[in-house]
């Protein structure tokens, strides 16, 4: 199934999601990540990783007062096909900053979300904030890609890993002054990063599995991470309202895609969530 093909109605998945939606995906991750790293093999990879300019300190940016919105560059998806077309991720990634993202996610799986390690290298020349590498993560090949490319986070998501890749990336991510944005969706998945040593903690309310959307999943994880992990809400922001709800939750930080991506000013819709955020009447995270 290719994203154009999948659809959901509203927040629920439509009939056409599979519950294996995140196991497709893995399989063409590993397929495609095997090809790259036949063209550039590891020892180079890691000598371009070497070379870049160091990264910025994500986990201080997201800790700074205010709830921090990262904004997403977000093609397409499995749950919705075609969102935007995104021409030029470095010109969306300078409005996102300009509007007060605190952070950029890219995404750069090709198959269902038409990004590219191009796009991350175009919004890391784009911006000076911190900037996301949101992928499929199973080997280390492609942690040093991320880092070779300018990426100061990389995402881990618990669900896609044993335990014991789970541990080596984080370390591997960590070993090059990356952040680890560990993602979960339930409580043994929280656990599972708190045992990794996760300092960030992504809640998706997306299962990646049925791609069904629950918002109050942050709701019932949040209240369990010590206050010193940094807690980022992912998915379903549709507006102000919805980053409210997190924050009322004990959200640091929201992660939003398809709420931007789909607006007509994406510059403007971040510059509302900043706001909301930022308003005395918004809760702030515990410290
Ligand atoms: O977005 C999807 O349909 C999706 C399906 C399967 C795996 C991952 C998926 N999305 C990645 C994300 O987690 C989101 O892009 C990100 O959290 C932003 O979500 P949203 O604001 O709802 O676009």
């Amino acid at each position: 199934m290719t994203a154009e093909h999948a659809h959901a109605e509203g927040d629920e998945a439509g009939p056409a999601a599979s519950v294996g939606v995140l196991d497709e995906i893995l399989a063409g991750v590993r397929e495609d990540v095997a090809r790259r790293q036949e063209q550039v093999p590891l020892e180079r990879i890691r000598e371009l990783a070497a070379a870049a300019p160091p990264p910025l300190d994500a986990y201080a940016a997201l800790r700074k007062p205010g709830v921090a919105v990262i904004a997403e560059v977000k093609r397409s998806s499995p749950s919705k096909g075609r969102l935007a077309e995104i021409a030029d991720p470095a010109d969306l990634a300078g409005d996102y900053a300009a509007g007060g993202a605190r952070a950029i996610s890219v995404l750069t799986e090709g198959r269902w979300f038409g990004g590219s390690l191009d796009d991350l290298a175009a919004v890391r020349a784009a911006v000076n904030i911190p900037v996301l590498r949101k992928d499929f993560v199973v080997s280390s090949y492609q942690v040093h890609e991320a880092r070779a490319h300018g990426a100061d986070l990389v995402l881990l998501i618990v669900a896609a890993l044993e335990q014991n890749a789970l541990v080596g990336l984080l370390e591997r991510i960590e070993s090059l002054g990356m952040t680890a944005l560990v993602e979960v969706h339930d409580e043994e998945e929280a656990d599972r990063a708190l045992e990794a040593g996760a300092q960030v903690i992504g809640v998706n309310a997306r299962n990646l599995r049925t791609l069904e959307v629950d918002r109050s999943v942050f709701e019932r994880i949040a209240p369990g991470l010590p206050s010193s992990v940094v807690k980022i809400a992912e998915s379903g922001v549709r507006g102000p309202h919805d980053l409210i709800r997190y924050a009322s939750a004990g959200a640091d930080a929201v992660l939003v895609g398809e709420g931007l991506v789909t607006q007509k000013s994406p510059r403007e819709a971040v510059a509302e969530l900043v706001n909301a955020g930022n308003h005395p009447a918004t809760p702030r995270p515990v410290r």
